[in-house]
């Protein structure tokens, strides 16, 4: 039964955002003006981002007409607009030195995600802005500077890596889907006939079926996914960017932990105690983007594309825009959040709204004015945004776990399972060779696939507990290693002390003997003495 442990009403989505240097087409601009940011962000207060309005705005323009009715010269005046976020992160300038990288980024927010991710809630993580102002460079990165997704992903695996130790095991799933044209596709699926719509479970809300999860056990399955996925992304070279996504990346990971209690006796993990399942989302967005600016006339694919791009981040913002007037009136005079308008903002409806703790980062231009104003004035609406997140335990029923009769009974099972596996896969590829099947062989192998799947799925889960277990041995043989060598230096300690006792025993008998010796001489030669002086009273010669 489920356990709800943990609310945490009212969350405000936190609000991060990050202005990127100028880029090499940029920096050839020949008017010095243009190059200079429009944004600062103050070194002594790491919330404050102020943008300066340029004097050929539009929006200064209207400004100064009003100004200008009012008090002739004003419209020489540079204004500017100031704004508060969680965290403003200037990347303008690498020689500055309040320049923050990567992984310095990742410092400030990566460790509270994490925290949220292992304490069983539901996180997302979300890159927003223009086209080519830093999304994926911030969330993916490059191989000299990797981004927030590998930084995250390396320090949940070190995490489970060490919950070991806390007989905690997890299971990490990976899968990886982006939406293209108003259509998700799993970029880690061979088979791509195979539609993934979004459906809507009545408790944890909105989700993609048939996308395909795989576990990761360390970095490597990461990175193998990781590139699996990116060949299959779809990029393409627009003026504005020369890898410009053009579709919305979402990466999940699903987390289950498995705590077991202590049994006292080390070769048996003990039993299975308590479950957490959360996941978290980490998305990069394709860029909100001027079909003039990209350059895409006359390309009939890049229109489509940067219209649908266009319709879907035109909904997000009108979602954010209802959600934060909502988040200041009572609940009958709310208005209806269009979620359901765009695939994108479906997907994510728990995050802007429902169960997770949820961070968006807002990526901007340093030199485009309008774009960067219009993204700053979502990312100021965004703050008003609040989620309830829930961390979700589920009590287990006690079943002891047995390792050697587990062992031997998942044996017997793996065996039995891996020959129907092999009867499948003839099956299949006897239906898959035969040219006439007809729709009712269709059915089987169908119906043969899902079996196939769900054969996978639990072997799947059979290893990784295999794997816990092993694991959990080694950690246990570990530490009994460290424990024989503690003693073993505890003994020869004790040999060391013992031999330097040994030797001042030793040494203290032969002083008390030389002493004895010594006092025995003294007084030999004391009584040899008082005789001589005895017998010269007696001297026969003295005595006349
Ligand atoms: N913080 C940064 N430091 C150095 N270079 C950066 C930084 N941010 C972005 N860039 C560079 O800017 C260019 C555009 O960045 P990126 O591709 O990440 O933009 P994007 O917002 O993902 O664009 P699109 O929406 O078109 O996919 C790239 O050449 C990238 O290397």
């Amino acid at each position: 039964m489920a356990e709800l442990t943990q609310v945490d009403k009212d969350t405000n989505i936190k609000v991060l955002v990050r202005v990127r240097p100028l880029l090499p087409r940029e920096i050839a601009l020949e008017d010095d003006e243009s190059k200079k940011s429009l944004i600062q962000m103050p070194a002594s207060d790491s919330k404050r981002t102020i943008l300066r309005v340029p004097t050929s705005s539009s929006f200064h323009t209207q400004k100064t007409k009003t100004f200008h009715n009012r008090s002739p010269g004003s419209e020489t005046e540079e204004e500017f607009k100031k704004y508060n976020f969680d965290e403003s992160i200037w990347s303008f300038d690498r020689n500055d030195p309040n320049y923050t990288d990567n992984n310095q980024f990742y410092h400030k927010t990566g460790p509270d995600i994490i925290d949220h991710f292992f304490q069983g809630y539901n996180v997302c993580l979300l890159a927003y802005g223009q086209t080519s102002s830093g999304k994926t460079y911030t969330m993916m990165g490059n191989r000299q500077e990797p981004g927030l997704i590998p930084l995250i992903i390396k320090d949940i695996l070190r995490q489970k890596e060490i919950l070991v130790n806390e007989r905690i095991n997890c299971e990490v799933k990976f899968s990886y889907m982006e939406i293209y044209n108003e259509q998700v596709n799993d970029l880690l699926s061979l088979d791509e006939s195979i539609k993934c719509r979004v459906r809507e479970h009545p408790v944890s809300g909105p989700y993609v079926e048939n996308v395909k999860e795989f576990l990761i056990n360390d970095y490597e399955d990461f990175k193998r996914y990781l590139n699996k996925g990116n060949t299959k992304r779809s990029t393409a070279a627009t003026s504005m960017n020369d890898t410009s996504s053009r579709s919305h990346a979402i990466i999940t990971l699903s987390l289950k932990q498995t705590k077991f209690k202590n049994s006292g006796d080390s070769m048996d993990i003990g039993d299975a105690d308590e479950e957490m399942i959360s996941n978290i989302k980490l998305v990069d967005l394709a860029g909100s983007e001027r079909l003039t600016k990209t350059k895409v006339f006359g390309q009939q694919d890049r229109m489509k594309e940067g219209t649908l791009i266009n319709k879907s981040l035109t909904v997000l913002g009108r979602c954010i825009n209802l959600l934060s007037s909502n988040s200041s009136k009572p609940h009958s005079k709310q208005s209806v959040v269009p979620y359901r308008d765009s695939i994108l903002t479906y997907i994510l409806k728990e995050n802007l709204a429902g169960n997770s703790r949820s961070f968006m980062i807002f990526c901007v231009s340093p030199i485009d004015f309008e774009e960067t104003y219009q993204t700053l004035n979502y990312a100021n609406q965004v703050k008003n945004i609040k989620t309830a997140a829930i961390a979700n335990k589920t009590k287990l029923a006690t079943i002891p776990v047995q390792w050697d009769v587990l062992r031997r009974s998942d044996q017997d099972a793996i065996d039995s399972l891996k020959r129907e596996v092999q009867e499948l896969t003839e099956k299949l590829s006897k239906l898959e060779s035969s040219a006439f099947s007809n729709s009712s062989d269709t059915n089987v192998a169908v119906s043969d696939n899902n079996r196939f799947d769900k054969l996978i799925n639990f072997l799947d889960s059979e290893t990784s507990k295999l794997r816990f277990e092993n694991k959990y041995l080694k950690t246990q043989l570990h530490q009994r290693d460290l424990q024989i060598s503690e003693m073993h230096r505890h003994i020869n300690y004790i040999d060391r002390e013992y031999e330097s006792l040994n030797q001042e025993v030793h040494e203290l008998q032969l002083n008390h003997q030389t002493m004895a010796r010594n006092s025995l001489k003294g007084q030999c030669e004391q009584g040899l003495v008082d005789i001589a002086n005895e017998l010269e009273l007696f001297d026969p010669k003295r005595m006349f």
